[in-house]
This record gives structure tokens, sequence and C-alpha cells, in this order.
């Protein structure tokens, strides 16, 4: 069968995106794989399958594969695509949306600049939902890699997160340290690693290696978990804006237990067909 997709991306983090809503199919890993490949396939860091809900407090419920086929718990730059993707499919007519993933509910609200807003809900701190083996919660963490000791923060936004402060993101060790971080035995489901240069109190620049998709343009979980770390150890206060090599993200912060809120933009490319 022949399936319509539309490709997207997020300041540069780009997404083939399924309505599922609308057409009926079961896919598998294997097909976000197959799909993801970026030279015999459609190409994109992330698969997200638009769906009916099944709970009936939120309009939708949206899954989430990396490229590598893992599905995954949450996605913010996907968060922003798939509330434009459902408003220009026609799939509701609201401008504020509540969709259910697989980390949780999140609230999108389409702006009238059309700059999406995005209620990640609270960041997750605890070690063992993070998950991330530690004897005790901490700001800061010591972690041993081949007998060097990586000092790094450690947060969820629904996937799990592994934040290290950088002189110069330029330089930083994303495509060494990033791997080896991801498949850390301290961290049992593998872990996204962002690399946080802070500029001053409300702005930093951010690289983020992607648990599941390698080094991608932005990530907007991983910018919510670098604020969050940047905020709770005191280098930087909210608002502030994170600058990524795909672009700018606005995130906001009150502190523990409070939502952490995201903004940026949202871009349709191409509209396309996989046969499955
Ligand atoms: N690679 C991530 C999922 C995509 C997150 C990212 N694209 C975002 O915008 O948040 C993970 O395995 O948890």
């Amino acid at each position: 069968m022949l399936l319509r997709f539309t490709k997207m991306h997020g300041l540069g983090n780009d997404f083939m995106v399924l309505d599922l809503v609308s057409q009926h199919a079961h896919i598998l890993p294997k097909h976000a794989k197959q799909w993801g490949d970026r030279h015999t396939g459609v190409g994109f860091d992330q698969l997200l399958l638009v769906e009916p809900p099944t709970n009936p407090d939120v309009d939708f419920r949206y899954r989430i594969f990396n490229s590598d086929g893992s599905e995954v718990e949450q996605c913010g730059n996907g968060a922003r695509c798939f509330a434009r993707f459902v408003l220009d499919k026609r799939l509701t007519m609201k401008r504020q949306i509540r969709v259910e993933t697989t980390g949780g509910i999140i609230e999108l609200d389409v702006r009238a600049d059309g700059q999406i807003s995005v209620n990640m809900g609270a960041p997750i701190l605890e070690p063992a939902r993070i998950p991330f083996q530690a004897d005790s919660q901490a700001l800061s963490y010591d972690v041993d890699v081949n007998g060097t000791t990586i000092a790094l923060a450690a947060v969820s936004m629904g996937n799990p997160h592994a934040v290290l402060r950088v002189d110069d993101v330029s330089t930083a060790p994303v495509h060494t340290l990033g791997p080896v971080l991801e498949h850390h035995p301290r961290f049992p489901q593998r872990v996204n690693v962002g690399f946080v240069q802070v500029l001053d109190r409300q702005h930093a620049k951010l690289r983020v290696w992607e648990r599941g998709a390698g080094e991608t343009q932005a990530c907007g979980t991983g910018a919510c978990a670098a604020a969050v770390a940047a905020i709770s150890q005191g280098w930087m206060d909210s608002p502030l804006q994170l600058e990524l090599p795909g672009g700018r993200l606005f995130i906001e912060w009150a502190g523990p237990g409070h939502p952490v809120m995201m903004t940026g933009p949202a871009v349709r490319v191409y509209e396309g067909q996989v046969r499955l």
C-alpha cells in the first residue's frame, strides 16, 4: 500500500510525519530504520506517527521513532512539527492542542505569529526515573569514562539527557564523547548528550548528540534539559535563548516542579508517498 507523508523540520531537526488518523497502517521499527536512511530511504532524524488518542482528555497520540528504529518517549522539535501538521491537514481546528506521547501529555499552542509554544511538562530529576544509575539525586554527577572523570547533569524530559558544560561548542567532543556517553552503562536506556556553552545569564550555545540519531541540527528536549541544568546550577536565568546549529529556541522554566516552556518554529518541506 502507498502511504502519504509530509517531510518537516524544526530548526533542521528533520522528520517524516505520517497521518495515521486518515490512513491505517501498522508501522514497525524496521520501517523507521528503512525510511530513515538518507541514501536509500526518505532520510530523517525521527519518524513521527500521528494517531487518534487513546485517552478522551487529549486530542491526538503522537509516537516517535529515531532513525535507528528505536521508539522513544518524547521529541520537542517534533511536537512543534506535529502541531503544524495536524492544523495544516485539518485534522483539528484547535490552536491549543493536547497530545499524549509515551513520555506523557504535552500541550501545544500554535501562535498567530507562526511560532509554536510547547508545555513540555516538569523535568524529571530523580535518577531512577531518568533512568541514570546514582546513589542519590544531585545537580551534577561525576561519571568515569575510560579513566577520565566527566561532570554532567542528568535530566529527563520524558526522554533521558546528559548535559555537559563546555568552553566552546565548536571544539566540543560531540562525535567522540557523545556516542561513548550515549551507550554508558550508567544510562540503562542510553541517553541524549548535550554540550552547552554559556555566553551570559540568558544566552547559550548548544550541540546535541542524540540517542538513536547522532548529532542533529537541533534537539528540543535537549534544549529543555540544558536549560534546566543551567538554571539549576546557577549558570543562567529564565527566560533564556539557546542557539543550536539550526537556529534558536526560547525556553522558560520557573524551577523544580514547574513545567518547561519551549517556543520555536516548525516548517513543512514537501509531501511524498512511500510504499509499505
Ligand atoms: N533522540 C531522542 C528523540 C528525539 C528528540 C529530539 N529530536 C527533540 O527535538 O527533542 C531520544 O532518543 O530520546
